[in-house]
């Protein structure tokens, strides 16, 4: 609906090619820039909506020149100018005067940060107002990690619209424009900025923007001048290769604009061209070298790098997921790539932006859909779970690496509860830089006393519950999948019931489970809550996670001390069960090591049955009795490799000293099966 409502599609490269190789080079640039103009929705914009409010810029004096600073003083101009885009644009509007100084721009108070320190959060876009035509460079403005840099043309009026209260006065203020003159455009001058050292989230931004321009067929236009910087201009549309897509070079020398097509077609690899695009973009690097890849799916689209190929770790999946309200990115690996050479073009005329722009956009407005860990800024991708005291969310940061993001809220919670959750910081810091266990990459806790009393050993000495907002942050390695998935994903592959054992999976998976739990238990921790969602795939090994009930053990006993039973249930140990009451030789039962055996016999045995040893027992008192009692035996269905049952027995031993240790695990005939007495004679 909303297409019919526009103009028809604006001609393509080609048919402004023939026209222009006959007209002189204001007349060409002309039709250059007609090619870009955006068409105008037919449709009437609903007076009702928010409106962005827009900042006319005016140059009232100082001429640029060429190739130099600006030295134009500019000064904005707020009125409401609402265009049918801003139409669904509902961050809050901002007024005030933008004046370009010495080449930069120098916001007025009313856009600071909310703190004043410029350390906000902002969307907003420069749309320049080009003869009814407009063009738009949108920048995001996060602290001082991402600055977006925007044009304007000499002595015309160019809009301004800025998008958020939470504009960063920093950041507006170290903008830097760059006068380019090119008496090939009707002696107008381009004022363009330079690249920003950060520009993660920008190219995040520019490429959420770009992609529903983007599509699997490329028309690249560079506009080059002997005697100033480059403009290219990139547009893309969903026209197959045949109808739109040349790749033509007008250079110009002299003022005199040459055509020159490098070829009729522009493949979806985009050669030594960007990979990333931006939509009316005015930075333009034009680096050179490995360039980014992108694919778009569902899009059709690749832009690729130099070499053409898609290299697995270097490849970002952009998924459209806005719909769902989620950031449209996922999975974007390898976040050197992204950002290492990655170029933008001057689209001086984008198309109207779609839906999923527009969500996008709106996105972007949010404060909300960031984390602050330590002053460092992490873009909300979504909830992937939640636990009795937590919430993770998947988080990007500014580099593009994707992060685990658990956040426990701490509010209304006793102090002792507190602490042990502080003490999970505590453990993950002692097991930095240990394969097999999840990486803390930061973390913060808001009531900073609080994390020192237990870093000091001062704790469960507050009585009493917390009663501010306090939150500790806790920025961990992404972990793709756990075990419990991948468990059932197993068991749902075999239908459920003919399970043919697949010896290969169980002796992969079991022995990187040993390794996980040898490396905490080395430490002197036990991990007291063995499941197997605790156990996450990170880059093909599994990792333990949430040291939320660990404890260290004591320098002087092999056991922990508890305050309260914990763990669940269906792989909790005996000991567990009856923790601190007194065996029949009158000792305190006390959990150690051991414990953590126990669960993971009880992880082998849902990985080799399908079901825990005792799920068939459904209440919590049923569950105790039955566990508690020494004298109960589990029952193992028959299995063709008896060594399986025997493992399992081994870990699941009810007299916690007689079950094995890890080191002993580790060899055991099932991971470490014992040679033939006699080979087979060879060749037979
Ligand atoms: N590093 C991670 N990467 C990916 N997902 C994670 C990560 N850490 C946690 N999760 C997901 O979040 C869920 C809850 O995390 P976690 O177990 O640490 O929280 P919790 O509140 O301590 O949970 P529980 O109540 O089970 O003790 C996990 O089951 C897992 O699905």
């Amino acid at each position: 609906m909303e297409r019919e409502a526009n103009p028809p599609p604006r001609p393509l490269l080609r048919p402004l090619l023939s026209a222009s190789s006959s007209t002189t080079s204001s007349d060409f640039v002309r039709n250059i820039q007609a090619v870009f103009k955006r068409p105008r929705p037919l449709g009437v914009m609903p007076s009702n909506l928010p409106r962005a409010q827009r900042i006319l810029v005016s140059q009232k004096e100082g001429k640029p020149v060429a190739g130099g600073r600006s030295g134009a003083v500019a000064e904005a101009v707020v009125v409401a100018s609402p265009t049918d885009e801003e139409s669904s644009i509902t961050h809050p509007s901002v007024s005030g005067t933008l004046t370009f100084e010495e080449g930069r721009a120098v916001a007025p108070d009313c856009w600071k940060g909310s703190d004043g320190g410029g350390d906000g959060v902002g969307v907003g876009t420069v749309v320049m107002d080009d003869c009814g035509g407009l063009k738009r460079a949108d920048f995001l403005t996060v602290g001082d990690a991402c600055r977006r840099s925007f044009a304007c043309e000499e002595g015309r009026s160019s809009s301004f619209d800025a998008g958020s209260a939470a504009v960063s006065y920093e950041d507006l203020k170290q903008q830097e424009f760059k006068p380019i003159r090119s008496s090939g455009m009707n002696g107008q001058l381009l004022h363009k900025a330079e690249p920003p050292p950060n520009q993660h989230f920008m190219a995040i931004h520019q490429m959420t923007r770009s992609l529903a321009s983007i599509a699997s067929s490329a028309t690249t236009m560079s506009v080059n001048s002997t005697s100033a910087p480059r403009i290219m201009s990139t547009t893309y549309n969903s026209h197959s290769c045949r109808e739109s897509g040349s790749h033509t070079d007008i250079g110009e020398s002299n003022g005199n604009p040459q055509l020159v097509t490098r070829g009729d077609c522009m493949p979806n690899t985009l050669g030594s061209q960007a990979s990333v695009f931006t939509q009316g973009s005015s930075y333009t690097p034009l680096t050179s070298g490995i360039q980014d890849q992108v694919i778009l799916e569902g899009k059709g689209s690749h832009a690729k790098g130099n070499d053409g190929d898609v290299e697995p770790g270097k490849v970002h999946h952009l998924n459209e997921r806005s719909s769902k309200g989620e950031s449209i990115f996922s999975d974007v690996k390898d976040s050197a790539s992204l950002t290492k050479n990655s170029s933008s073009h001057v689209n001086s005329k984008p198309p109207p932006p779609s839906r999923t722009e527009k969500s996008h956009h709106k996105k972007h407005s949010d404060p909300d859909a960031f984390y602050k860990v330590n002053g460092k800024l992490y873009q909300k991708l979504g909830k992937i779970g939640s636990g009795g005291s937590s919430e993770v969310h998947k988080v990007i940061a500014s580099d593009c690496t994707i992060y685990a993001l658990k956040k426990i809220k701490l509010k209304g919670r006793d102090y002792p509860t507190a602490y042990g959750f502080c003490q999970e910081i505590e453990y993950l810091n002692k097991l930095k830089g240990k394969s097999h266990i999840i990486q803390l990459i930061d973390y913060e806790v808001t009531d900073k006393t609080l994390l020192e009393d237990v870093m000091s050993g001062i704790n469960n000495k507050k009585d009493g519950r917390i009663m501010n907002d306090t939150y500790i942050y806790m920025l961990l390695e992404y972990g793709e999948v756990d075990l419990a998935h991948m468990v059932a994903q197993k068991w749902k592959e075999n239908d459920g019931t003919n399970w043919n054992t697949d010896e290969n999976w169980l002796r992969f998976y079991w022995q990187q489970m040993l390794l996980a739990v040898n490396t905490i238990h080395e430490e002197r921790i036990v991990h007291s809550d063995l499941k197997p969602a605790n156990f996450m795939l990170v880059k093909g090994s599994l990792k333990l996670i949430d040291f939320g009930i660990a404890k260290a053990i004591m320098s002087d006993t092999t056991n922990i001390q508890r305050d309260s039973q914990v763990g669940t249930l269906n792989y909790m140990s005996p000991e567990a069960f009856m923790w601190n009451e007194h065996d029949a030789n009158g000792n305190t039962i006390k959990c150690g090591r051991p414990s953590d055996i126990w669960s993971l016999g009880c992880i082998l045995y849902q990985m080799v049955y399908g079901k825990t040893p005792f799920a068939d027992y459904k209440t919590f008192w049923a569950k105790f009795k039955v566990i508690t009692d020494r004298n109960h035996k589990i029952s193992y269905d028959p299995l063709p490799n008896i060594w399986l049952i025997d493992l399992m027995k081994k870990c699941l031993a009810w007299d916690r000293n007689k079950r094995w240790r890890i080191p002993q695990l580790l060899q055991h005939p099932f991971l470490v099966p014992p040679m033939p007495r006699e080979l087979p004679p060879s060749g037979d």
